[in-house]
């Protein structure tokens, strides 16, 4: 008894010291700009939706330690003006820019409402003048929620992750273009590997399976990503897609994780997942660096170019699909 105690004592500390080094040596990528470079968004307006949490929230971080004006595009003000409040002390905190409350400057940090499951709440957002957009960031997300519709009747996750992201890159383009040169940034999954576009059922109203849907929307993103990039040939507008790994955030929330799971749950995601800031560093190199200026319509995973399957490069689909999702937010030629 006592010998099967100490086996089984040795084992957990043996699998628990594996796991801390996985931790140390394991997802992360290289720190691109950390500790340097403090300037090299000076003057260059940012929107990043979905800014209030995980990969959002770190890459405001970063892009404003970086000198940019950021907003905050969110669809829960309060939510998103206690980040603001928090974001504006770490980055004071750390000796970065001073931030003012809400007006156009460098280094500044301004929230707006912004909901992508709701038409009306994408158009209404793009009404409010700026002046300029350098750079677009369609970053926010819903994960594998159950069966819901937004506003104007479509799935959810096709709705918010992909259609509320259309009509907002749609309208912000003339803004972009006259900006140029300027960038637009699209977060993906690597799950897009699981999905399909069925043009028959697009809002999933016969077998929804909210696996299969998350994966059809971020596969949505990069078909949009790949044909936007054919359609801004010669403007000087790029736009890239990106994965950003296992990252410990927020997304998680409609999955339900039996109590007795949830410590396991934890000590895998703390050891194999990466912070939040590492996942966010593709989205901050493609928004800043300047390695990738003038590079258009490629998937790119921990700052390097990778390769997509068939289904994601089909021109066929990403052409119909751009011409359905037209006619699904009313967008008229
Ligand atoms: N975490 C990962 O492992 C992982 C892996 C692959 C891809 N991604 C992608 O990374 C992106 C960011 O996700 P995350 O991991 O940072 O998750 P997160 O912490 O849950 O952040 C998602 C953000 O999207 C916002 N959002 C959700 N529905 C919205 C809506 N209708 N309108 C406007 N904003 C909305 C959320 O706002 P609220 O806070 O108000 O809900 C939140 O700010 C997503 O596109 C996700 O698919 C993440």
């Amino acid at each position: 008894m006592a010998v099967a105690t100490v086996a089984a004592l040795l084992a957990a500390l043996g699998g628990a010291l594996w796991l801390a080094a996985r931790r140390f040596v394991g997802p992360s990528v290289k720190r691109l700009h950390r500790g340097g470079d403090s300037g090299l968004m000076h003057g260059k307006t940012v929107l990043i939706t979905g800014a209030n949490s995980g990969l959002g929230r770190a890459t405001a971080a970063e892009l404003l330690r970086l000198g940019a004006r950021v907003i905050m595009g969110c669809r829960d003000r309060t939510r998103a003006e206690e980040a603001a409040v928090q974001l504006r002390r770490e980055i004071c905190q750390a000796g970065g820019p001073e931030l003012g409350p809400d007006s156009s400057g460098a280094g500044e940090l301004v929230v707006k409402e912004l909901d992508l499951a709701s038409l009306r709440s994408v158009r209404s957002f793009c009404q409010e003048e700026e002046p300029r957009l350098d750079v677009l960031i369609n970053n926010a997300g819903i994960f594998q929620c159950p069966y819901m519709k937004t506003e104007d009747g479509f799935e959810m996750q096709f709705g918010v992750n992909h259609l509320g992201h259309f009509l907002l890159t749609n309208l912000l383009l003339g803004l972009l273009k006259s900006s140029a040169p300027s960038r637009i940034v699209v977060v993906t999954s690597k799950l897009y590997k699981y999905g399909d576009i069925n043009f028959e059922d697009l809002n999933s109203e016969q077998n929804y399976n909210k696996r299969f849907c998350y994966s059809r929307s971020k596969l949505a993103n990069i078909l949009f990503t790949r044909e936007l990039a054919r359609r801004l040939e010669g403007t000087n507008v790029t736009v890239n897609v990106l994965h950003p790994g296992m990252v410990r955030t927020n997304l998680g929330r409609h999955i339900h994780i039996p109590l007795l799971v949830k410590p396991l749950f934890n000590l895998v995601t703390w050891a194999f997942f990466k912070t939040p800031l590492e996942g966010a560093q593709t989205s901050i190199y493609l928004a800043s660096s300047p390695e990738v200026e003038g590079v258009s319509g490629k998937y790119f995973g921990d700052c390097k170019e990778e390769e997509l399957l068939p289904k994601a490069m089909d021109e066929s689909v990403a052409g119909k699909l751009w011409d359905v999702s037209e006619v699904m937010v009313g967008i008229l030629k």
